[in-house]
Order: C-alpha cells, then sequence, then structure tokens
C-alpha cells in the first residue's frame, strides 16, 4: 500500500506543448515515406505521424493513438487511396503477430524501399554523394562530401521469398488442456497458437506441431511466466538446408523430463530427419530463452549443413545465419569484393563461428578471424577442421583489442572484413584499420545507420566506398543487409 502510495506521488506527468492533433483524433494524411520496421510516415500540418497498416504514395484516415513531443503514432482507419504496391498478406495472422512488417507491401516494391533506406542513410548519415540518387540541392541540404560518388546496387531478392528460415524458437504455454506454441499477441506476452508460418521452412513448423502433439499425449505441462511453474518453455528447431537434417531443443524449467525416453522416442518415429535431440536447462525468470546448460538427449550434439562448398557442425548455441539460400548470396558478394589472388592475408573481424574466415580461406593465402564468443571461436577451429583447411586462423577476443595487438606483433593485412552487430564497429577497431592502411575493407553490415556512420570515418581516414550491394537476408521484414566495398585512395 505505502509503496503504491509512493510510486503515485513520485510520478511527474509530462504536459506536451500545443500539438496539432489529439489524442483520438482522426485525421486524413498522404503517407510519404515507410520507417524500416514498416509504419506509414505521415504529416498533418507539419507534424510527423507514424501511421499502421499505411504505405508510401496512399492517402488514409487514422486515428491517432499516442503521443510525443516531435511525433504521434496512429492506426489507419480507412484506406482512402490505395497504394498500387499494396498486396493481400498472404498470411491469416499477419495483423496479431510481430514476425513480419511488410506483407502487405509487393516483393519487389520491398527491395526498392530497402535499397532506399540504405541511400537515405548513406546521404544523411554518412553525407555520402550517392551515384544517380542525390544530387544538387539535395546533396547540399544533406551535406554530403563533393566527389565520386557510391553505387548502391538494387537490392538482391529471393526467387521465392517465403519459408527462408532455418531456425524456429517459439514460447510455449497451455490452453483448455493442450500445448499452444507460436508468438507472443503485440505488446503482450500472450501466447497466439500458430500452425504455420509462411517465412519458416516448412518441416520446422511440423516438428514444432509433432513436439506439441507428443508432450500432450504425455502429459507435460507447460511453464507459467506468472507462478514460474510448470516445464516445457520453448522449443527451438534447426534445420540444415542442404543436408535436410534437424535438431529439436526442448528448453525446461529444471532438470528431470519426466518420460523423456518415450518422448525422444516418439519424436524420432515419427520425424525421421531429426538427428539430434538437446534439451536446455532454463530456470530464471527471465526472458531470455535458451539457459546455460545444454544437453543431449538422443542423437548427435550436433547437425551438419553447408554453406556453398563449405560444411558447418551447428550446436543448439551456435551463431548462424537464419537465410541460408542469401547466406550464399552475401559471402559470395564479400568474397567478389575482396579480389583474392591466394596471396592476401585477411583478416575477418566479428567472425562468428568462421563462416565468412572459411569462404575466403579459399582463395587467400592467410585468413585471421576474431570473434568475442569463446564458444564461437571453438566452433571456427573445427570447422576449418572438418573442412581440411589449414590457413585460417582465430583469437577469441573484441576486435578493437586483438587486431592493433596482432598489429603490433606485425601481421599487416591486405584485406580487412568487418560484419559488426547492429551496433557498427568499434571506433578503436576503426581507427587501427585507418592506420593498417589494408588495399581494400569489405563491410557487411546489418543496419545501415551504423553502416553509414563507419563508412564517413573511414572515407575521412583514408578510404573511397565504391560500391554497395543491399542483400535481402530477410524477406517481409523492414530488415536490409548491406555488402560494402571500400578501397584506401592513395
Ligand atoms: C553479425 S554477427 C556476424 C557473424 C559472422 N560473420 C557470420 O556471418 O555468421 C556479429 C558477431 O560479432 C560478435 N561480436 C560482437 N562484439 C564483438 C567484438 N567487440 N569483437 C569481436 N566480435 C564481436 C558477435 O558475437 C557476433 O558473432
Amino acid at each position: 500500500m505505502t509503496k503504491t502510495r509512493k510510486r503515485k506521488t513520485n510520478t511527474v506527468k509530462k504536459e506536451l506543448p500545443d500539438l496539432p492533433v489529439a489524442k483520438n483524433e482522426e485525421v486524413v494524411t498522404e503517407i510519404i515515406g515507410l520507417t524500416h520496421d514498416g509504419q506509414g510516415v505521415g504529416r498533418v500540418n507539419g507534424f510527423t505521424l507514424f501511421v499502421h497498416g499505411a504505405l508510401p504514395g496512399e492517402k488514409v484516415r487514422a486515428k491517432v493513438l499516442k503521443l510525443k513531443k516531435q511525433y504521434g503514432y496512429a492506426k489507419m482507419t480507412q484506406l482512402l487511396e490505395a497504394s498500387p504496391d499494396r498486396v493481400a498478406p498472404p498470411c491469416a495472422i499477419y495483423d496479431q503477430c510481430g514476425g513480419c512488417q511488410l506483407q502487405h507491401l509487393s516483393y519487389e516494391a520491398q527491395l526498392r524501399m530497402k535499397r532506399k533506406q540504405v541511400v537515405d542513410n548513406l546521404v544523411k548519415i554518412g553525407k555520402l554523394q550517392v551515384n544517380g540518387e542525390a544530387d544538387g540541392d539535395a546533396v547540399a541540404a544533406a551535406g554530403a562530401v563533393a566527389g565520386e560518388g557510391v553505387e548502391v546496387l538494387p537490392t538482391l531478392g529471393m526467387q521465392d521469398p517465403w519459408r527462408y528460415r532455418n531456425k524456429a524458437l517459439v514460447p510455449i504455454g497451455e490452453r483448455e488442456g493442450g500445448l499452444v506454441g507460436g508468438f507472443y499477441a503485440a505488446n503482450s506476452h500472450r501466447i497466439i497458437d500458430m500452425d504455420t508460418c509462411l517465412i519458416q521452412h516448412g518441416p520446422n513448423d511440423d516438428v514444432i506441431r509433432t513436439v506439441k502433439r507428443i508432450g500432450e499425449e504425455l502429459g507435460i505441462t507447460a511453464y507459467d511466466e506468472e507462478t514460474g511453474k510448470g516445464l516445457l518453455r520453448h522449443v527451438m528447431v534447426r534445420t540444415g538446408y542442404v543436408s535436410d537434417e534437424m535438431m529439436v531443443v526442448l528448453v525446461t524449467n529444471g532438470d528431470r523430463i519426466p518420460k523423456v525416453e518415450e518422448w525422444t522416442r516418439r519424436i524420432v518415429e515419427r520425424m525421421p530427419q531429426v538427428k539430434s535431440i538437446c534439451q536446455s536447462v532454463n530456470t530464471k525468470r527471465t526472458n531470455v530463452a535458451l539457459g546455460d546448460v545444454t544437453k543431449v538427449l538422443w542423437g548427435r550434439e550436433v547437425i551438419y549443413d553447408s554453406i556453398g562448398p563449405i560444411r558447418f557442425a551447428i550446436s543448439a548455441r551456435s551463431f548462424y545465419q537464419v537465410n541460408p539460400v542469401q547466406t550464399e548470396v552475401l559471402y559470395g558478394k564479400a568474397l567478389e569484393y575482396a579480389q583474392l589472388t591466394g596471396e592476401e592475408t585477411v583478416i575477418d573481424a566479428y567472425c562468428g563461428i568462421g563462416t565468412i574466415s572459411l569462404f575466403l580461406a579459399q582463395k587467400a593465402r592467410k585468413v585471421y578471424g576474431v570473434e568475442i564468443v569463446e564458444q564461437a571461436i571453438e566452433d571456427a577451429k573445427a570447422n576449418a577442421e572438418l573442412n581440411g583447411i589449414r590457413n585460417a586462423d582465430f583469437a577469441a577476443g573484441a576486435a578493437e583489442e586483438v587486431i592493433p595487438a596482432w598489429r603490433a606483433q606485425g601481421i599487416a593485412a591486405d584485406v580487412i572484413v568487418v560484419d559488426p552487430p547492429r551496433k557498427g564497429c568499434d571506433a578503436a577497431l576503426l581507427e587501427t584499420i585507418i592506420a593498417m592502411q589494408p588495399k581494400r575493407v569489405v563491410y557487411v553490415s546489418c543496419n545501415p545507420s551504423t553502416l553509414a556512420r563507419d563508412l564517413r570515418i573511414l572515407e575521412d581516414g583514408g578510404f573511397q566506398t565504391l560500391q554497395v550491394q543491399p542483400v535481402d537476408m530477410f524477406p517481409h521484414t523492414g530488415h536490409v543487409e548491406c555488402c560494402s566495398l571500400l578501397v584506401r585512395k592513395d
């Protein structure tokens, strides 16, 4: 009681200035842009509204839901003029699920939009001149640096942009005596049961359904977040795209699984592609899905899969790209940009389990990979061995610390490849790259805004960005991956 009262007195209600729209008001607006997460951008008397469900070029009626000082959020209530790019989303639960944001936009338009997002970031954040895009006033207004421009190629999309994900991780709950599993409804932890997901590889759906049914047959309970009781928290499935091998991971709230042998026997009997069944024990009251302890319940510890000519062993916890078709496209581009002749020394920063490093090692004299997660480096070494690759060395540690140490030991790189997380490269790493003066830098990025920021730093440090290739790794979502080529100006 006391606590509640105290919290109330401490709450200072922030006053909003006079705004041109009011909460719950219905407004009519034309949509002039699209955010990376699929919200239409409209303006009402100069005030920005993010309109859920609306597309660029459309005129909509929208209800204002939430207001901030500089912008607000609204929901489309009536489509007054539709965009020619609007399509009917094929997924029956698209409106409830947060997994995809762009199913209502044609795939061709998604690819155009992703390229535009990259160009906008390069111009506005990177102050780069993009060939044939922003010229004259627009470039000047954005403060772009004059000189030769960057070529941003059309986004490389998928021929069939459905059923591409090789990994599914679904929360499990209980309803009316049965197990449900799927995704959380927007802004909640209420599980919406799902039988199929159109961006998941089909057999992943089958395995999740089968595991739920067998769990019910054996009277397995689902974990309840509120009480902390119940056993099964999540089911994770991974499929080898080339090998068709599957791994099932049962994430449990506790060590003991009743009738575990019967459970694994029934899974394998009904799904013979399953080569590994693991248990991840997670007893913490947390949103993090996997626990710290992984045990093999049946079969192997790993499944195998290939990207191009390289074979990878994938364990329950390994980081492995989720779209295998586009991964090959992306890595192929990185290899093309590296322009290797067999004589080069290459550094692969943020190398994960060595996927790009091993791709490059086929054509380089020597590759050095660095990654912060020790287990990933163990996997990278094992994968090099699995493929008989002897010219790749791996080190665990922060790229911004390990690469300067390599430099101090006299290691020089002809090509440096970076593939950082969304926050981009550490400033100290960029400084080291500039000081090492490789002939080429290949920058693989999953976030165009940090890419643009880092390209500006590298440009100021003596590199020129020649080409940026957007690759659609995640169709129907707002994400876009890029592979960029920079050369040393000298
Ligand atoms: C986008 S992933 C790229 C992985 C790999 N190149 C691939 O394609 O599978 C980024 C990787 O950077 C690692 N990482 C994050 N911060 C790091 C740092 N400071 N130094 C080295 N690696 C880091 C993450 O653990 C992750 O494996």
